[in-house]
């Protein structure tokens, strides 16, 4: 079901001496059906935020609707959430088939369809050899999949996903992650998942909502975060490796790349973007793997050279500044050595210096 976030803030100790700002002013609107994560480093908000979803934490200020219908007033039990919490306790007296169908008791069903239900979710999960176990005694990667199992045998408006993953293996926690997308798609389910990989964000989410500091960066598709970053704090923080910033200015014939010193490092000759003036101060972002090595109008020095077994990142220092590019073979340079670098202008993104705030995306046609 379709929610939705209306200039919520989540103030702890508010009216105290050292009231924390953990939420400021946050507007999401999630559609019926739709995957969405929380991205973010720690701190910057995103459990406080699932958490005033959930109804574990009150709201300081807005209003949280879900299929219409406010609930940020409503207890927890009431809100038709199903949650997957990090540390969210399973029952020690039940075993896991039972802590995983527990869920289903209100819905009066038949004993044998519940067991075949959970045995379904539990190999989805990797879970069935230890249905008949107590949770005591048991890896916190097998209590986590329990969990998360809890939550997704439930038919909720909503469900609500706190790192649900993150204690288990990278092999592991990629099959699943597949898995868990095609059973909550497969159902219709509306979900949020809160996670500071990226990588599982990009594996499961239709939209992003990276965070920072307690505001919404951006709220985007990977494409959308990848290719039009709204600014340049998810420009450099979206993708890996990061993308390559130099700070430069616009002038008539293009944009000039400065140097630590502020003199001038890289002249990039391109018509300017509309909208961007002469003079205007920028920091110039380019994804490492649009920048080529071994060709172009630039020299930098090899610093560091890279073979990760299907590409090759190569770190170059010019114009008093170190950009990585990725090569997709072996690059032959070795450190120390000059080499030719380029890239294409309409590759750039420019942002405004001051504000950070994205000025065009393919500085140029
Ligand atoms: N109960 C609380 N009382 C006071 N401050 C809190 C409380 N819970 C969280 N905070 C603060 O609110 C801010 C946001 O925390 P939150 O847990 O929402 O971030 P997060 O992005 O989920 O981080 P993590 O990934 O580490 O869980 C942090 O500064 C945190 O210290």
């Amino acid at each position: 079901m379709s929610l939705v976030l209306e200039n919520v803030d989540k103030i702890y100790g508010e009216g105290s001496r050292h009231p924390v700002h953990a939420v400021r002013t946050m507007n999401l609107d999630i559609a019926d059906g739709e995957i969405i994560a929380l991205l973010g480093s720690s701190g910057c908000g995103k459990t406080s935020t699932l958490r005033m979803v959930a109804g574990f934490e009150t709201v300081s200020h807005g209003t949280i609707n879900l299929a219409g219908r406010r609930i940020d007033t409503l207890p927890p039990a009431r809100r038709g959430v199903a949650m997957a919490f990090e540390g969210y306790a399973l029952y020690p007296p039940l075993t896991i088939a039972e802590n995983i169908g527990f869920a289903l008791r209100g819905e009066r069903r038949d004993k044998a369809a519940v067991e075949q239900e959970v045995r379904e979710v539990a190999d989805l999960l990797e879970i069935g050899p230890i249905l008949g176990r107590k949770p005591n005694g048991l890896s916190g990667g097998q209590q986590q999949r329990a969990s998360l199992a809890r939550a997704l045998i439930r038919r909720a408006d909503l469900h609500l996903l706190d790192e649900p993953m993150g204690q288990l293996e990278p092999q592991l926690r990629a099959v699943l992650r597949g898995r868990v997308k095609a059973r909550i798609k497969e159902r219709g389910y509306t979900a949020v998942l809160v996670t500071h990989d990226q990588g599982e964000a990009n594996a499961m989410a239709d939209r992003i909502a990276v965070m920072e500091a307690g505001v919404l960066q951006q709220f985007g598709s990977p494409a959308d975060l990848r290719e039009r970053p709204a600014n340049l704090f998810v420009g450099t923080f979206f993708g890996e490796p990061p993308m390559n910033t130099l700070p430069g200015r616009a002038t008539a014939q293009g944009f000039e790349a400065l140097d630590e010193a502020g003199a001038v490092a890289l002249r990039i000759l391109a018509p300017l973007p509309p909208g961007i003036e002469p003079g205007r101060d920028v920091v110039l972002g380019l994804r490492p793997h649009r920048l080529h090595l071994g060709t172009g109008a630039f020299q930098g020095e090899v610093v560091s050279n890279q073979w990760l077994g299907d590409q090759a990142h190569v770190a170059i220092e010019a114009a008093g500044r170190m950009l990585i590019g990725i090569h997709p073979e072996r690059f032959g340079a070795r450190l120390g050595s000059t080499v030719p670098f380029g890239f294409d202008p309409a590759d750039l993104h420019v942002f405004d210096k001051a504000s950070g705030i994205a000025l065009a995306h393919g500085a140029v046609s």
